[in-house]
């Protein structure tokens, strides 16, 4: 289980004036994602769900708050989450001098996997998310669809039980959306926990167990999408999205915001 407790994230800034001040960017966030969930993290721009991963994943230190995996603390047992956990980053970061192949071996040793092991994974992987084919070409050659399979096989590699996508399927035709859907999905059936954040609406309809719903850094709602549908009496979760946020002051437009 992840438990998420009176998250804060501020950072400094400058007032209009100029002067000297901070903003908060996630406020006292609390919330809790079981095992094998698929948690979906929802919210317009600037709502603070990329500073909410980026601290949970460790890539940023949280101004306050508590973060545990299973009891495990980010503030002291940041190695072994690491090895339990998977990220998808929203910007594709590959070595674009190397091929599909290398950069997976690249990160393969960064967690320490021995040579067979790695290079049975990569296999296995590829094949899964159908890039095999690619595995001697250089990255920078893969259409965007292909980069972001790719990225969720690198973030798969050393078998990680949580798994991270921010925002996974972005500018991505709706036949690759689906395909990346189905990708996530399964992972879920095989117990991994996966953890996401998207602008897609539906996207989260379609995947998600439960959904939180921030806006300007602070939680307005957690549920699964049929009891927000319900407590709202809407029929969708777009709809209750727009309601929840316009409600907050921070209405979105139309289904992407
Ligand atoms: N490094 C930083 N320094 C200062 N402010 C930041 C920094 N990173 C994020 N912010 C601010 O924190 C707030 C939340 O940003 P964040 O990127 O987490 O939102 P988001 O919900 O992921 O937005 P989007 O949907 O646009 O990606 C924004 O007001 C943003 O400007």
């Amino acid at each position: 289980m992840i438990e998420v407790q009176h998250l804060v994230k501020r950072f400094p800034h400058k007032d209009k004036a100029g002067r000297a001040a901070f903003k908060t960017a996630v406020d006292d966030l609390t919330l809790c994602v079981g095992n094998g969930e698929i948690f979906g993290l929802l919210g317009p721009n600037g709502a603070g769900k990329t500073t909410t991963i980026r601290m949970m994943t460790m890539q940023a230190r949280p101004t306050s708050g508590i973060i545990l995996y299973d009891g495990l603390d980010t503030r002291r047992d940041a190695r072994r989450i690491k090895s339990l956990i998977g990220v998808v980053p929203q910007h594709v970061n590959f070595d674009q001098d190397l091929t599909v192949g290398e950069n997976l071996e690249l990160h393969a040793r960064l967690h320490h996997m021995g040579k067979e092991e790695r290079r049975a994974r990569i296999e296995e992987l590829l094949r899964y998310v159908e890039l095999a084919d690619v595995i001697n070409d250089g990255v920078r050659r893969l259409s965007g669809g292909m980069k972001r399979r790719l990225l969720i096989v690198r973030a798969l590699l050393h078998r990680p039980r949580i798994l991270f996508l921010d925002e996974p399927t972005v500018a991505l035709d709706p036949q690759v959306r689906r395909r990346i859907w189905a990708l996530v999905k399964d992972m879920a059936k095989g117990g991994v926990t996966v953890f996401l954040t998207t602008h897609y609406i539906e996207e989260a309809e379609a995947l998600c167990d439960r959904v939180a719903i921030l806006s300007k850094g602070h939680l307005i709602d957690l549920d699964t999408p049929a009891n927000l549908r319900q407590k709202m009496d809407l029929p969708n979760l777009e709809e209750v999205f727009l309601a929840l946020t316009a409600e907050d002051g921070a209405a979105g437009k139309g289904g992407r915001v």
